[in-house]
């Protein structure tokens, strides 16, 4: 027997000689019973003595209920009791369900709603039993919402909310990292939903120049490790980078990129979907720690209804709360520094000409990045992802026209995949960066 067997089997021991002792009492009853009462009254009383017995035992017990969501908001420790338990199914419990997880194909087994799992910890054992509440909503569809319910004995209750959900936070948070893609979320009304998109890009398969691939890998490292520096300063722990550049320059990549990195979740912001800045407010309160928040081209105009849908007048003013984007900056700023969680909060534009300078002042975006055309070092990245070469004899004459033309990464990317065949694929790329040359020489690189 190893350790952790033999700490299972101490822990079980109590439970076993409590059942023991009420199963023994139940037998010397029922016989005692069998005695002193006429028939009709034998079930009676002994169903009504075990019913005392279990009580007196369940009197003994501790419960805390795990709701999914808590007044609105997401309730991570549920989130990461449910991560956790999923490991600590075992072949003895009785009824199972099955399901096969979006997030990485398997098959994922856990306890059915109304049934029991047993944990130990530190010797105590830990009753864990989920539930399914159906609520009714106000638009008359129902939302199927679950709850556990933590069931110790009372003697452990020093461990159990302490170092048992210490225990738990920790231990979900690497199995979701060892077990882990990126879930990207968009906004619908008040919610965040997540969209099954497989987002494969890392800092390897992206095409930049190296300096600033290593430039923003260390940004990020040094940001997740000073906590204690924002707090010191009364600094929210956020860090916000702004990213420029043509379309099809890996701007989306890049952020992709940095969540597989840090192991974060991507929120996307639809501002356009916002409406009401209550409805903001909300949805950043839901977003989960260790998150990205990304709002994709600030350059259009950003306007948000007034709360009072009853103000309704003929001047647009009327209608809408003309949010500045220096506000919007503002309130995330509060937002955030409320929350105490690192968020890295990513701004996109094709267009940093049409930005506010305001917003480009020192101290407003903490790091600005220009995401440009193709290079002859970010094609070898991409000739390496399409076609596993790292040389070829016609990368002489592709960095000579890439030296001249404006080609993004995601048109030279579009030329490698038009074919498995190395060479047709790069002469394709050949033809194009020509034909771009023909077409606008004014567009030229100097
Ligand atoms: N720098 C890059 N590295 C690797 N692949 C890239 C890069 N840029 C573009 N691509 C390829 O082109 C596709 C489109 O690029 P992406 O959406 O990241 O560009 P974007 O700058 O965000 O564009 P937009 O401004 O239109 O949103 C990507 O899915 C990827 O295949």
């Amino acid at each position: 027997m190893d350790s952790d067997q033999r700490t299972a089997a101490e822990s079980v021991k109590p439970w076993l000689t409590t059942a023991a002792y009420v199963t023994a009492s139940a037998m010397l009853a029922r016989s005692f019973i069998n005695e002193l009462f006429p028939n009709e009254l034998r079930s009676l009383v002994s169903s009504r003595i075990e019913r005392l017995l279990r009580n007196r035992l369940a009197a003994a017990d501790h419960t805390i209920v795990l709701r999914e969501s808590d007044g609105g908001s997401s309730n991570e420790l549920y989130d990461a009791s449910i991560t956790y338990l999923r490991t600590r199914v075992s072949p003895s419990t009785k009824r199972l369900k099955a399901s096969k997880s979006a997030d990485n194909n398997s098959i994922v087994v856990f306890v059915d709603d109304g049934d029991e799992l047993v944990d130990v910890f530190h010797g105590a054992s830990f009753s864990w039993k989920v539930f399914l509440n159906k609520e009714n909503q106000p638009n008359g569809r129902t939302r199927e919402l679950r709850r556990l319910e933590l069931t110790f004995n009372r003697k452990n209750k020093e461990t159990a909310p302490n170092s048992y959900f210490s225990h738990i936070l920790e231990r979900s948070e690497q199995i979701k990292s060892a077990d882990r893609r990126l879930k990207i979320y968009i906004n619908h009304f008040n919610n965040w939903e997540d969209i099954d998109i497989q987002h494969p890009a890392t800092f390897q398969t992206l095409a930049v120049e190296p300096d600033l691939k290593r430039m923003i890998m260390d940004d990020l490292s040094r940001f997740l490790k000073q906590k204690e520096c924002y707090n010191r300063i009364g600094k929210a722990w956020k860090r916000g980078y702004l990213l420029y550049g043509p379309p099809g320059t890996g701007k989306t990549s890049l952020i992709a990129a940095m969540a597989n990195y840090l192991k974060f979740d991507i929120y996307e912001m639809e501002l356009k979907d916002v409406w009401f800045i209550s409805r903001l407010k909300g949805l950043m309160k839901n977003m989960k720690s260790k998150s990205i928040l990304v709002i994709e081209d600030i350059d259009s105009a950003i306007r948000i209804p007034k709360r009072d849908e009853n103000a309704r007048g003929n001047r647009l003013s009327d209608i809408y709360d003309e949010i500045t984007l220096s506000a919007l900056l503002n309130f995330i700023d509060g937002l955030c520094s409320i929350s105490g969680e690192e968020r890295i909060v990513v701004f996109t534009t094709n267009y940093k000409e049409k930005l506010d300078p305001a917003l480009l002042r020192p101290g407003r975006m903490d790091v600005h990045i220009y995401m440009g055309y193709c290079t002859p070092s970010s094609f070898r990245v991409l000739a390496s992802n399409y076609h596993a070469i790292d040389d070829h004899r016609f990368f002489g004459e592709i960095d000579e026209l890439l030296k001249e033309v404006e080609a993004t990464p995601a048109e030279v990317a579009e030329e490698m995949l038009r074919s498995d065949d190395v060479d047709i694929a790069l002469k394709g790329l050949i033809e194009r960066l020509n034909k771009k040359r023909e077409e606008a020489p004014g567009r030229m690189r100097k």
